[in-house]
């Protein structure tokens, strides 16, 4: 098993694996809100870090409220810098149309999942290698089997 990685972290409520081998720690509101049908709106968690260079964190949907209730992240995943000590923010998204969706201060939101990223070094090139895959994309391969 990877030892965990530690992270500075200010906040108000620490973000917390529901269970253990989770990938995402909970995120949660410092606000009560009410979405609206289709109302989109950055909600606080009072929570700041400090990632070590080489990873970045990402705020994920959490499969309940969006299963259940529609409730999204507009930007999933949102994607936390590892220089940035602001807030972390999620930009909920309510896609019920007929349903308002009611947040409490307190209620786990969104997840939060660490990942470490490798910064690339971008060469410009007058042809690409070959691939099987070639330029196909956006359904090319179909969705059912012959
Ligand atoms: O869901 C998110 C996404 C981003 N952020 C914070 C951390 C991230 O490091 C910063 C910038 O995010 P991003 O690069 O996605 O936004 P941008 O629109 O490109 O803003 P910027 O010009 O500040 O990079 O905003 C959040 O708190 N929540
Ligand atoms: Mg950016």
């Amino acid at each position: 098993m990877i030892d965990p990685l530690e992270i500075p972290i200010r906040a108000e409520q620490i973000p917390s694996y529901a269970m253990p081998g989770d990938a995402g720690a909970d995120l949660r509101s410092t606000e009560s809100v009410l979405l609206a049908p289709g109302e989109r709106r950055l909600v606080g968690t009072g929570v700041s870090i400090a990632l070590p260079e080489g990873f970045a964190a990402f705020v994920m949907p959490r499969s309940g409220l969006a299963a259940k209730h529609g409730v999204t992240v507009v930007n999933a995943p949102g994607t936390v810098d590892a220089g940035y000590r602001g807030e972390i923010k999620v930009a909920l998204l309510n896609t019920d149309r007929s349903s308002a969706f009611q947040v409490e201060s307190g209620d786990r939101i969104a997840q939060l999942v660490v990942m470490p990223v490798v910064r690339a070094e971008f060469v410009a090139v007058d042809e690409l290698p070959e691939s099987s895959r070639g330029a196909g994309g956006f359904g090319s391969t179909g969705v059912r089997d012959a």
